[in-house]
């Protein structure tokens, strides 16, 4: 059968005497949705960054698709098929929400310029099709910074998603969405994924979202991968409790 889709093994990186990354080895299978939870620091967008080539480990090796993509710039691995959203939506703030989706997909032909999605209307067209899959045509011709962060953040994902990733990397896609739009968000976004049958990793601090959306969770603390299982398993791991999460077992009912 397939095996993993992204597979990291001894993963090392150190910031002065900060170990971000101490040994981690994750195997992310073809199709599931994996959360990564942990505390502030313990080194999530780290792992996020060193896999999308953001950052270099000093050690450790990454595997996609069977193939090592540690060395390659970030650019070079979105063509791979690994996408990302930023823990900050990364949009063009002066740009409506169809250019900014164009502008992808230009980036996506490689023919990027900021004047390209005003130029090829097939580039529009195939942004609108993004934008309705995520509910957002209606806001297509809003400035994106005209957005509320929930639009934002899946704004952000659509632009990911319209490079045609089959793996996508999402640093804290629920943080700062209002609690009331907060479950609609993270419906939309698993829906469009699951349609388009990509993989998911993403790190999440909201307990409700995770237990709902993940197959599996990753806990992360100081470098390392301190627990990984399914969610009902791991969020009832009284060690995962008192230590990551910050509450005392017997509260959690
Ligand atoms: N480019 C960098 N230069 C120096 N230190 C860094 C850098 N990136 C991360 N760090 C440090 O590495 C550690 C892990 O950071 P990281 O951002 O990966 O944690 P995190 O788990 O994503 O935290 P948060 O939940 O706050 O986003 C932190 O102590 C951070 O200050």
């Amino acid at each position: 059968m397939s095996g993993p889709l992204l597979s990291a093994r001894g993963l090392r990186l150190a910031f002065g005497g900060v170990k971000a990354a101490d040994g981690i080895d994750l195997d992310v299978m073809p199709g599931e949705f994996l959360a990564i939870i942990g505390p502030n620091g313990a080194g999530k967008t780290t792992f996020i960054n060193m896999t999308t080539g953001y950052l270099k480990p000093q050690g450790g090796s990454i595997a996609y698709d069977g193939e090592p993509i540690l060395g390659l710039a970030p650019r070079a691995i979105v063509r791979r098929g690994i996408g990302r959203s930023f823990q900050l939506p990364q949009l063009f703030a002066e740009h409506t929400v169809l250019e900014n989706a164009a502008l992808a997909i230009a980036a996506r032909s490689g023919l990027w310029s900021p004047l390209t999605p005003l130029l090829r209307p097939a580039w529009r067209a195939e942004a609108m099709a993004v934008l309705e899959r995520f509910g957002l045509a209606p806001l297509a011709e809003a400035r994106a910074d005209a957005l509320n962060e929930g639009a934002r953040k899946l704004a952000d994902i659509a632009m990911a998603v319209a490079l045609q990733p089959r793996l996508i990397l999402m640093d804290e896609p629920t943080s700062g969405v209002a609690a009331a739009e907060k479950m609609s968000v993270v419906e939309t976004l698993v829906r469009v994924l699951r349609e388009a049958k990509v993989t998911a990793v993403f790190v999440e601090h909201d307990m409700e979202v995770v237990e709902r959306f993940a197959d599996r969770v990753a806990v992360w603390n100081q470098g390392r991968i301190a627990a990984l299982g399914p969610p009902q398993q791991v969020l009832n791991d009284p060690a995962v409790l008192r230590d990551v999460i910050g509450i005392e077992p017997a509260h959690h009912a």
